[in-house]
């Protein structure tokens, strides 16, 4: 039970739940909002998108239809000017159980109607390429996306994850690295990505050798999330704040610090730096930064125009 001091009523956590799904509705009805069979897309704040995994009877694993409804879902966000910032979780028991087994055989299978390795090659890098751009477009897309996992992340969930910004998680959680357990190597990101996320290669490929669980507890210890939260109810609420403190700054800020530091994630820093120089002597051309520098000097609120 949640108390509502001013007005000394006591809201149960379902109707709180409703209300908010009714100011989810609210801001959804105004907004374009694309819509997808296996994600679920809503607005749960002014400029705040809520993108969900919404598989749970699959426990949101990695279908064919869904690789490539993330990809044209963080496309469409990315161009689109009422989106500032991006909450990512999933529908269910678990956050993702990885990808669909039956998927996975079905699409591989596919090589066998050629006989000769190049052709059957080809089929199979076409398959990589297909996944890997779904994961990329966390990356591509410039507004911040902020995972929030619960209970189970294994396999293609991990490599989403690590294309997001930032990584909250509940207790419950837990994350596997589970490739080599079927015999994989990890080729959609998570081989690049996480050792950078976690800046500890040791452990990292301690995780990806072994293929063992990760407790939420490692996970916040070795950087891979950001904060731990009780429950996914709280998490939710609190990633929220967070992501709706980040829509209220210049978009043209946020995405340009977005790009920057994507571009310079793999790069020396001189690269990175000329970079953003040509980035920003455009930028500082920009009315947010005088919109900004005038509130900060006279310590007032201002709003910026959707980018
Ligand atoms: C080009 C290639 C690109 C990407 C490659 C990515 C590789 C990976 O993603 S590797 C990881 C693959 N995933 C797994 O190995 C997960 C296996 N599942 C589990 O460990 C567990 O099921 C669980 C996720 C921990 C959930 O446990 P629990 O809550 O106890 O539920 P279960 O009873 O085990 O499962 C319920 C139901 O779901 C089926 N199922 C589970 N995972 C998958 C899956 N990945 N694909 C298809 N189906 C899955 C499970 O078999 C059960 O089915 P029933 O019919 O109800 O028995």
């Amino acid at each position: 039970m949640v108390l509502i001091k001013k007005s000394f009523v006591l809201f149960s956590p379902s109707k709180l739940a409703s209300a908010r799904g009714v100011l989810n509705r609210l801001y959804s009805s105004n907004v374009d909002v694309p819509k997808f069979e296996t994600l679920a897309v809503s607005v749960p704040s002014k400029n705040v998108f809520h993108v969900e995994l919404n598989r749970p009877k699959q426990l949101n694993t990695f279908s064919k239809i869904m690789w490539k409804e993330l990809g044209v879902c963080f496309s469409s966000l990315n161009d689109n000017p009422e989106c500032r910032v991006i909450v990512l979780s999933g529908q269910g028991k678990h956050f993702s159980a990885g990808i669909d087994f039956n998927s996975l055989l079905e699409e591989t299978s596919k090589a066998e109607e050629f006989d000769d390795v190049a052709r059957k090659a080809k089929v199979l890098n076409a398959l990589a390429t297909y996944c890997q751009d779904s994961i990329s477009s966390l990356e591509l897309c410039l507004k911040p996306v902020l995972a929030v996992v619960h209970n189970a992340c294994i396999g293609a969930g991990v490599d989403l994850i690590t294309a997001a910004d930032m990584r909250y998680c509940t207790q419950d959680a837990w994350f596997q690295v589970k490739e080599v357990d079927l015999g994989l190597a990890a080729d959609v990101g998570t081989l690049q990505r996480l050792p950078k996320v976690v800046g500890n290669t040791s452990t990292v490929r301690e995780w990806c050798f072994t293929a063992r669980k990760v407790q939420s507890k490692e996970a916040s210890d070795l950087g891979l999330v950001t904060q731990v939260y009780p429950d996914k109810d709280t998490a939710l609420q609190q990633v929220l704040e967070i992501a709706k403190s980040i829509a209220s700054k210049s978009p043209v800020a946020v995405q340009m610090t977005k790009k920057s530091l994507v571009y310079s994630q793999s790069r020396p820093s001189q690269e990175g730096l000329e970079h953003i120089k040509l980035i920003n002597q455009t930028m500082l051309q920009s009315e947010d930064l005088k919109k900004a520098a005038m509130a900060t000097a006279t310590k007032t609120e201002t709003e910026f125009d959707n980018l």
